[in-house]
């Protein structure tokens, strides 16, 4: 890493100056409606083991207990890709994403028992008392732990640095600004990442989660690293909710250029990215209106598909749904408000058309 780097960040261990996890098997469910088979698992783990990926995350889109009316089904029960998820890394440790209220502590239990070894615990970014009682099973577990602060954008800097304090006591070892709805951009991160740094100080590392919403999702994440951020998230090809997270691939050529060092080889994950996750892929994740306008108002990512459904059904454009969700301030949860979206939207446009 050059001189300038390593003023602000730290190394996260002897050998590498930031650890990446591959969020592709997570996030990407989202994209992939749940719909992940046990063999797509074995073979992007596969293929991002041996590019030197560190940690690779595994479960429902919506994390333990996602699986559900409210969130859609997953095609194979997650802790059975857990499970195939651990067997197939020879190096990577296996992660797995809960939500309190939607996973509970026995799903914990379980993800362990079937191979995860990080449980990253997610709370809108206002609500991470919620996840004390979550992180104390973790740790006396003797899992490591990651706090996900979601839809960070909603929040200032004190305010997010203030939650990341909650989790660290809580026994979170590494608190995430999570840019839920790809709506931070560059100084939006660096004053986050440099609030929770000013917070923790040793306490806790800090990550970065980005959406590529407004297509600068590498520039976030290059902006945290330079915060003093020592843990940030991709998903190849950027397999993920929205426009997708920031391209895990990409990102490590980014670092390579930068001399910020990741561990992960970038022939070998470019060959993965093109040979083995595209072909997993529902379609490209794209920069379009609709992801767009998510970026732009500030809305959770994860409503796209949800979007697009009652979009097809009322006869509105996905767009315009998202969009006053943005303005709704609706977190992840209310997806069930959408359907109201796409009712109000329905009836104005036939109003207009002396329906
Ligand atoms: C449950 C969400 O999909 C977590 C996440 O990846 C985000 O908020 O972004
Ligand atoms: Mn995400």
């Amino acid at each position: 890493m050059s001189t300038d780097l390593m003023a602000n960040a730290r190394k996260y261990s002897d050998t590498l100056d930031i650890r990446i996890t591959d969020s592709s098997l997570r996030d990407g469910s989202h994209h992939k409606r749940h719909q992940f088979t046990e063999q797509e698992v074995r073979d992007i783990v596969a293929a991002l083991d041996d590019s030197g990926v560190p940690v690779i995350e595994v479960t429902h889109g919506d994390g333990l207990g996602g699986s559900s009316f409210n969130y859609g089904f997953s095609k194979t029960p997650e802790q059975q890709l857990i499970k195939a998820a651990a067997e197939t890394a020879k190096r990577a440790k296996i992660a797995f994403l809960m939500l309190p209220g939607l996973g509970t502590k026995d799903d914990i239990r379980a993800a362990q028992d079937n191979g995860g070894q990080i449980c990253r615990i997610a709370t809108h970014c206002t609500e991470a008392d919620v996840s004390i009682q979550h992180f104390g099973l973790a740790r006396e577990l003797g899992l490591e732990t990651v706090g996900f602060l979601m839809m960070s954008h909603s929040q200032p800097p004190e305010v997010i640095a203030a939650q990341g304090r909650i989790m660290a006591d809580a026994g979170c070892q590494c608190v995430y600004v999570v840019d839920s709805a790809g709506a931070l951009v560059l100084e939006d991160v660096t004053y986050r990442v440099q609030a929770l740094r000013a917070e923790l100080g040793d306490d806790a590392q800090i990550g970065f989660h980005g959406h590529e919403n407004l297509d600068i999702a590498v520039a976030n994440s290059v902006n945290a690293v330079r915060a003093g951020a020592q843990q940030i998230d991709g998903s190849i090809r950027r397999f993920g909710a929205g426009a997708g997270n920031t391209p895990t691939e990409a990102f490590v050529g980014v670092c390579d250029k930068l001399g910020i060092s990741t561990g992960i080889d970038f022939m070998k994950i470019a060959d993965a990215a093109q040979d083995v996750v595209r072909p997993a892929m529902p379609s490209e994740c794209l920069v379009d209106r609709s992801a767009m306008m998510m970026g732009y108002a500030g809305c959770y990512s994860s409503f796209l598909k949800h979007a697009e459904n009652h979009a097809e059904r009322y006869g509105v454009p996905a767009a315009e749904i998202l969009l006053e969700a943005g303005n709704r301030k609706l977190v992840g949860g209310q997806e069930d408000q959408l359907i109201d979206i796409a009712l109000e939207l329905r009836k104005k446009q036939d109003a207009n058309a002396g329906v």
